[in-house]
């Protein structure tokens, strides 16, 4: 099959410290009878768009996340099982650098980042991140608030209650030309980078435009022990994901 320049990118590099004391990191936990990253994964490999998935993970689960893989996944030989970084666009940062190391970067191309506990991603979710960073350059997947966003300065009173209908919740996929995303990256000071809360902030920061992509809802990030719960009813539902 002919190359393309497209790699998904997904981050399992944290310690999930919110899901509190347990004895693996929650992408490893697992949910409906699997791992969540291999809920994840499962939809990342059997779509051929991408070239390769680059799967980023604590240097010291890395043999337990390549044994997983193998056992659960078929197209197995499509993953590259790399270390991530200590925060999470220093991972990103990482799936860069190796793409660029093994796979040659160009300016077309493009990672399409997603949070490994973020097991519901949907083909329909992957292809619209895939077509508008085709386009763009940048994409971010996002559903519109539901409740209403309050702003503090003091987290005491409230300073703004922003027009509702301008306002989204950000999910994952993220999706990028690699090379703009680290030469911007590369570009912020010290202070800059601590208050990034997500890639696309680094090209916000740039005033880089990045077309929305439509989420959904059950499109998680499992963060707490709650989240596990929700999971566990979503997979008993009928199928949406
Ligand atoms: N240095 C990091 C930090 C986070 N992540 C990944 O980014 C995703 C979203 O981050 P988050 O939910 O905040 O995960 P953790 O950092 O693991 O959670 P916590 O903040 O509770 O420790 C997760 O899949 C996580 O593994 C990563 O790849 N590298
Ligand atoms: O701030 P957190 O560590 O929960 O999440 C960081 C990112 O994972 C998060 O911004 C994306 O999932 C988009 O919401």
């Amino acid at each position: 099959m002919e190359k393309t320049n497209i790699y998904g990118v997904v981050l399992a590099g944290g310690k999930g410290t919110r899901m509190g004391n347990v004895e693996k990191p929650k992408q490893f936990m697992e949910v409906g009878g699997k791992p969540i990253i291999i809920h994840t994964l499962e939809k990342f490999v059997v779509n051929p768009q991408f070239e390769r998935v680059i799967v980023l993970s604590p240097k010291q689960w890395i043999t337990y996340t390549q044994d997983i893989i193998k056992k659960y996944i078929l197209l197995s030989d499509k993953i590259d099982v790399i270390e991530g970084g200590a925060t999470r666009n220093d991972t990103i940062m990482n799936a860069i650098s190796h793409i660029e190391k093994f796979y040659g970067l160009d300016e077309e191309t493009i990672i399409v980042t997603h949070d490994s506990v973020r097991p519901f991603v949907t083909h329909r979710i992957l292809e619209d991140n895939i077509h508008y960073a085709k386009e763009y350059g940048a994409c971010d997947t996002v559903i519109p608030a539901t409740d209403t966003i309050v702003e503090s300065m003091d987290n005491q009173k409230i300073s703004n209650i922003p027009d509702r209908s301008k306002m989204y919740q950000g999910q994952t996929p993220q999706s990028f030309h690699a090379k703009r995303l680290r030469e911007v990256f590369d570009e912020l000071s010290e202070e800059e980078k601590t208050i990034l809360t997500d890639a696309c902030k680094i090209l916000v920061l740039k005033g880089d435009a990045i077309h929305l992509v439509e989420g959904e809802v059950f499109n998680i990030k499992i963060t707490y022990p709650y989240d596990l719960r929700v999971a566990e009813s979503i997979l008993g539902g009928n199928g949406v994901c």
